[in-house]
């Protein structure tokens, strides 16, 4: 049976659906990762294995918009915490991309390998289902095409899937991060030639492979490294890739260093060890804390803030919900801003000697702030 907690606009489920709905909103706001989200819900279905978490973080600029996570947290807290941040991101994503969507994010604590089910999927859908539009959701770690497939075949409220959509956001996300390589490289060294130059890829995954065929293609020099042997394997021989340890490749000599895996990476601890002078990748998070970006500048490293150079992604699959239909030529037209926006961004941070996910924030609260007042 469908229950809220405060008055929110939610459509009911079935009169039979075993699926609970929870609003945790005031719960939540215990949290230091809290920032004021607007509504966030948790969805129970004992029956079909379901424990959901959907925060909304903000929708000054349109419905939220942000892919839903399948991971094992250790508990409950922890994936909140998680949902939090990772909503808040697409808040500020969102916004400096000029997207008219707010920020949202969604996590399915389980394995995805062991317990997500088509009951679970069942499950979620129609809690996707519940919250009117409000939410729009995508793949994430853990949650793959077809689940997304198979989640648009029952709620429309779902984006990047093949069922009548544009399907796997990631070769356009790879498009936007290697421009926006480009624009730190011609920042930093006054050209955007990545021949010659040697540049770290860290995970070769959808993201990180595509990057690596296109620095290469214009005669880039890769060093890389995955916790997948085949992959690096592979890369040695498309590439002719120097392979490094994947506790090494921080700390690669080299004159860019693109994270492309996990976030995180860009801590106390690693960036005493960079040696390249700019950082420029596709990972989400990749700052372990937000002052990280601070010890960078001091360092004279760029850092291209990671939500506004992988942005291609979130455009990919936002131009599938716009009125007119989903339109690739569109879509290629603002990927090409994502270079023009960091070069906005790398300038304001030098001249007002700022670290540059700062300046990214700020631009990013402007849009909101004026959104509000309009
Ligand atoms: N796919 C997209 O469109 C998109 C959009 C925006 C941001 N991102 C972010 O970009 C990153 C990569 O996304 P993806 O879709 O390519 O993911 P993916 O799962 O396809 O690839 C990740 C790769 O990283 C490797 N890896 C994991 N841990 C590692 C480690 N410690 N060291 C080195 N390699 C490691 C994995 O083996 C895998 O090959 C993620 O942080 C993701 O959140 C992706």
């Amino acid at each position: 049976m469908l229950q809220t907690g405060e008055a929110r606009t939610l459509r009911p489920v079935t009169a039979s659906s075993t699926l609970k709905l929870t609003d945790i909103t005031a719960k939540a706001a215990r949290l230091a990762a809290f920032d004021n989200h607007e509504q966030i819900w948790l969805g129970q279905d004992d029956e079909r294995g379901l424990t959901a978490i959907v925060a909304i973080h903000n929708t000054a600029l349109g419905p939220a918009l942000g892919g839903t996570r399948v991971w094992p947290h250790a508990t409950f807290d922890a994936a909140l915490t998680d949902a939090l941040r990772l909503s808040r991101g697409m808040t500020f994503k969102s916004a400096i991309a000029r997207m008219p969507f707010g920020g949202g994010k969604a996590v399915i604590k389980a394995d995805s390998k062991t317990e997500k089910t088509p009951a679970m999927l069942e499950a979620y859908a129609e809690m996707l289902a519940a919250l009117n539009g409000q939410y729009y959701t995508g793949e994430d770690v853990g949650l793959t095409l077809d689940d997304a497939n198979f989640l648009r075949e029952r709620t429309p409220n779902v984006s990047g899937t093949t069922v009548g959509g544009s399907g796997n956001p990631s070769p356009v996300t790879a498009l936007g991060t290697f421009l926006g390589v480009k624009a730190a490289l011609k920042h930093a060294r006054g050209s955007d030639a990545v021949s010659g130059l040697r540049i770290a890829v860290q995970g070769l995954g959808s993201v990180g492979w595509s990057l690596c065929e296109q620095l290469h293609s214009e005669g880039a020099s890769l060093i890389v490294a995955d916790i997948d042997a085949a992959r690096v394997a592979k890369a040695r021989e498309a590439f002719g890739a120097e392979v490094v340890e994947t506790e090494t490749i921080v700390a690669a000599e080299a004159d860019l260093f693109a994270p492309c895996a996990l976030g995180g990476v860009l801590s106390a601890d690693t960036i005493p060890h960079l040696k390249a002078r700019i950082v420029a990748g596709a990972a989400n998070n990749q700052l372990a804390r937000h002052e990280d970006a601070a010890h960078l500048m001091r360092r004279g490293v760029l850092y291209a803030p990671d939500y506004v150079i992988n942005a291609g992604g979130l455009i990919n699959v936002a131009a599938e919900l716009a009125p007119e239909g989903y339109d690739r030529a569109e879509v290629m037209r603002h990927v090409a801003l994502i270079p023009e926006t960091l070069m906005d961004i790398f300038q304001r941070a030098e001249a007002e000697q700022r670290p540059t996910n700062d300046i990214a924030q700020a631009i990013a609260e402007e849009r909101i702030a004026q959104a509000r007042a309009a």
